[in-house]
């Protein structure tokens, strides 16, 4: 049956864009644009039956790039296919990138090469590699992204291994009398594991996992977003101390970025910075050459125990306490106020839900909270009271100048929470 003229027109408009389109020469702002455009049309096209069948069949494509990682299967092919110019950033495949399953299925020699064709044919059908001819192949930006050594291998396993908690939920629901989860210690990841470890003692006791969630929590895209310090008064509120005094104690800091950045942007600023974190993340970041040079202090610390740092002039949290629901976040942060002078000042730094109209990154979050946590994303109001109950009271949330409080910023730019104590 002929299109509709109109149908016809709006078809080559669309495939002429993207003959043109060069990902790599736009802005993050007119691209970003563009795919919530593209989102739009997607989900106006679809019928009920289209976009059901598109979400129960995403779990099989994200296994199908697990299965590919874990077979190190991209790897391979980039073994085959040579340095490449290719990056996670260049917008389109290179013809020269081609690869045939066969010599893959040689160097991949410990895998049934029926196996290995099936995942290939699978990844081509996802446009992760291009389908020349049945035994040829060309390689992609995404292939090569996904190389063991990348970040991005790293999310993949990740995010995998949070579907076996995922899957668990509807029973563990049905267990529970369908309450909402509060206890870190007995939640869906217990009830999915099997285990009464904590999540980050899971991680603590599993390098290969805890590795995994250590580079996933160092990447560019969890860092969205200007960076606290840029719309926070620093100068004004924080450059009172002295030598001898402690600046900023970064609790539960990770691998130590957010310090190594605000030292590179107050190099000069009084006083010592100090990353605390648990044992195994501190063994981490004391590798990071840059941290030490910076001169930044590193501290094995459990922040459920007393806190060794007193009166510092701030105590700053960057996505710590969306990993705890209030039963145990009131614990932490009851540490922190029992060490806060009357001059000192605690920083949270979350992405803050808004009251209402929450967007998918936001509540993918908040689900994600639930499954590892038995936690939560929380609103304003939330924060408010969780610090209230904490003996703290919230004065200011700061946000980035250009951001309002509509759903979509706060989707995507952390607010920095303000407290002191009462
Ligand atoms: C979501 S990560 C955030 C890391 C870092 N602030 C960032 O934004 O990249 C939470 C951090 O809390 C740390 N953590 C968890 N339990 C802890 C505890 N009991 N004491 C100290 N740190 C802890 C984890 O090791 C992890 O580095």
């Amino acid at each position: 049956m002929p299109h509709d003229t109109h149908v016809t027109s709006l078809l080559q408009t669309l495939n002429a864009t993207t003959e043109i389109l060069n990902r790599s020469a736009l802005n993050q702002t007119d691209r970003r644009q563009l795919l919530q455009a593209c989102d739009r049309l997607q989900r106006s096209l679809e019928s009920p039956a289209d976009t059901t069948a598109r979400l129960v069949f995403s779990a099989h494509q994200l296994m199908a790039l697990r299965l590919g990682v874990d077979l190190k299967l991209f790897d391979a092919i980039d073994a085959q296919v040579g340095p490449s110019p290719a990056s996670a950033e260049s917008s389109s495949c290179n013809p020269n990138q081609s690869f045939d399953v066969s010599a893959i299925c040689e160097a991949l020699s410990h895998a049934d090469p029926l196996l290995i064709q099936r995942i290939i044919r699978f990844l081509a059908a996802m446009d992760v590699v291009i389908e020349v001819d049945r035994n040829h192949f060309v390689s992609t930006p995404l292939a090569a992204a996904l190389v063991s050594s990348s970040p991005f291998s790293a999310a993949v396993i990740h995010s995998t291994h949070f579907t076996t908690v995922l899957s668990r939920l509807p029973e563990y629901f049905h267990s529970n009398g369908w309450k909402n989860p509060d206890d870190g210690l007995n939640g869906p990841f217990q009830f999915a594991l099997g285990t009464e470890a904590h999540y980050f003692d899971f991680l603590s006791s599993t390098p290969y996992y805890g590795h995994v969630f250590d580079t996933v929590m160092s990447m560019s895209f969890r860092r969205r977003g200007r960076d606290w310090f840029e719309f926070f008064p620093v100068a004004e509120r924080l450059s009172n101390s002295n030598d001898s005094e402690t600046l900023l104690v970064d609790i539960g800091g990770g691998q130590g970025e957010d310090l190594m950045k605000f030292h590179s942007k107050f190099p000069t600023l009084p006083g010592q910075l100090i990353l605390q974190d648990l044992p195994s993340v501190i063994e981490g970041a004391r590798k990071s050459k840059d941290l030490l040079s910076s001169g930044i202090k590193t501290e094995e610390y459990d922040f459920f125990e007393t806190q060794p740092v007193r009166g510092a002039r701030a105590y700053f949290m960057r996505t710590v306490l969306h990993d705890w629901p209030d039963k145990q976040a009131v614990s932490i942060l009851g540490r922190v106020r029992e060490a806060m002078g009357s001059e000192s000042v605690l920083l949270i730094s979350e992405t803050l839900l808004p009251d209402s109209g929450a967007l998918l990154p936001s509540v993918i979050s908040d689900m994600q909270m639930m499954g590892s946590f038995a936690s939560l994303e929380r609103t304003e109001d939330q924060w408010r009271s969780l610090l209230d109950a904490s003996g703290l009271k919230l004065v200011h949330v700061w946000l980035p100048d250009e951001c309002d409080r509509k759903a979509q910023s706060l989707a995507e730019q952390p607010a920095l929470l303000e407290a002191r104590l009462k």
